[in-house]
């Protein structure tokens, strides 16, 4: 088993029987929905299945997981998703996909959201590696693009893989892939980006993340905050899956 099947394996066990339950995006989060269709099959696991794309819709129904659709969701019970990147403060950059609208929306509507990574997405800063998407109105992507320069912004509209097109998100929007230096805040960014007109999401996902699980050379580890009277200090523990996940 690699890392990232290890971390889904283990979320998986946090679901119980009649929970409302999201799925995310990308690789790892197939791994969870192919585990958690595995428990619904061989072991009765009683769960509906809200997407957060087309193609884990897609993914789901095609192993049997019940689905509902998110116009018909208001609150679900967890959501399980991975990321690009997550600093320590449990701050996740998401959207090498194109289903950010839902994805947020379903890290907020959850009791609980669980980013499933394996060790290379720990970075010390938010867009170190990969550059903050922000998903536009078609019509506003110049008029966008001209803030985020105002912001220190080095943004560029994100085309297909053979560059011949552009992306658009299944919600039919641009994507403007945005390098910004190291010295911006991001909390500060987070917000600028909330209030910027044209902008209908981005990547940077504040204060969502109930908690993290890293696959880590065939161990799991929970990302932890552990406040001091005086100081935060943030680090990582050791976590042992000994099968008696208990959603806690
Ligand atoms: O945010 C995402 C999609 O929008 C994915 O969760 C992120 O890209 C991680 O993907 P993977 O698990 O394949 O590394």
């Amino acid at each position: 088993m690699n890392d990232k099947e290890l971390v889904a394996v283990h979320a998986a066990k946090l679901v119980k029987d009649g929970m409302r339950v999201g799925l995310g995006t990308g690789s790892t989060a197939d791994c969870f929905i192919k585990e958690l269709s595995r428990l619904h099959k061989d072991e009765g696991l009683k769960v509906i299945v809200i997407a957060s794309s087309v193609v884990s819709a897609i993914k789901a129904g095609e192993m049997g997981l019940p689905l509902q659709s998110i116009e018909q969701t208001e609150r679900i019970d967890l959501y399980v998703d991975g990321a690009d990147e997550v600093t320590l403060d449990k701050t996740l950059l998401k959207g090498r996909g194109y289903d950010l609208v839902r994805e947020k929306l379903l890290a907020k509507a959850a009791d609980r959201f669980v980013v499933l990574i394996d060790k290379s997405k720990l970075v010390g800063r938010i867009g170190e590696r990969f550059p903050v998407p922000v998903e536009v109105m078609p019509f506003a992507w110049r008029m966008v693009k001209d803030s985020l320069e105002k912001l220190g912004g080095r943004p560029t509209l994100r085309r297909t893989a053979n560059e011949d097109g552009l992306v658009m998100t299944s919600y039919g929007s641009l994507v403007l892939d945005t390098v910004f230096d190291a010295t911006i805040d991001i909390a500060d960014l987070d917000d600028a980006l909330n209030a910027m007109p044209g902008v209908i999401e981005h990547g940077i996902f504040r204060g969502l993340a109930s908690s993290v699980l890293i696959g880590a050379d065939g161990a799991i580890q929970e990302l932890d905050i552990e406040r001091r009277s005086d100081s935060q200090d943030v680090d990582s523990r050791d976590f042992v899956d000994d099968g008696t996940a208990d959603g806690d």
